[in-house]
């Protein structure tokens, strides 16, 4: 199994970056895991509470299931992903089944900040763009696909988001093996990254 980690910061284009890797290659050789899937549980609180956590810090992701649910694929065994929801700061409590694949990709905003998860990964992807166009498009799609205003939008960014951004995801551009710049869609380096998946797939 080929392990590829994409980091990056929100809005960066990690998802859609993703998407294009997928298109056109065989289906089903390839699979994706979201860190956004193993934030904690927080069913034990309210959802006032809930939307103070700061979710852009490393300790709000359930690292250990990640890692755990990572070996069980790298072993062949299908696991149980989390369904995660953005409206109720929750995991919804369904699951998708997801199975090994020859490719796995991980993707998340915090991924790379985690030792034992780097280890694992074969090739280490860090996708940039700059923080006013991470802003903008963060704006956009929590506004259209979140159910987030803009107020919210807003002070997230500034109280949070940009802090924990400079302590903990940029530094991450130096575990990188691949830094892709993504101000514009990079059609260039994503056929790269297919070069090389498609080359393990043959
Ligand atoms: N290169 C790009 N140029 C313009 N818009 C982009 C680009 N890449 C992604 N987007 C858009 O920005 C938004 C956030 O992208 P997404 O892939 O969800 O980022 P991430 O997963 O890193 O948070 C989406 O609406 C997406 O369509
Ligand atoms: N309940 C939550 C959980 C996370 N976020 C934000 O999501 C961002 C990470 O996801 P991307 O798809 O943008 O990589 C992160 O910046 C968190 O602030 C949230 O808003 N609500």
């Amino acid at each position: 199994m080929l392990i590829i980690g994409i980091a990056g910061g929100t809005g960066c284009g990690k998802t859609t970056v993703v998407n294009q890797i997928l298109d056109q290659l065989p289906e089903g050789e390839v699979g994706v895991i979201s860190q956004d899937s193993y934030y904690k549980d927080t069913s034990h609180l309210s959802y006032d509470e809930r939307i103070k956590i700061n979710f852009d810090h490393p300790r709000s992701i359930d690292f250990e299931l990640l890692e755990t649910h990572l070996r069980e694929l790298k072993n062949g065994n299908p696991i149980d992903q989390p369904v995660y929801s953005f409206v109720k700061h929750n995991r919804t409590g369904d699951t998708v089944k997801t199975h090994p694949r020859k490719v796995m990709i991980v993707e998340g905003i915090l991924i790379l900040t985690n030792p034992e998860l780097r280890e694992m990964f074969d090739i280490k992807i860090f996708v940039h763009a700059d923080s006013d166009e991470r802003l903008i498009r963060r704006l956009k799609r929590d506004i259209s696909e979140r159910g987030r205003d803009l107020d919210e939008v807003l002070s997230r960014y500034q109280n949070t988001l940009k802090p924990m951004h400079q302590q903990f995801i940029e530094p991450m551009k130096e575990y990188a093996d691949i830094i892709i710049p993504n101000n514009k869609y990079n059609t260039v380096a994503v056929d790269i990254v297919k070069t090389i998946i498609n080359q393990r797939l043959i």
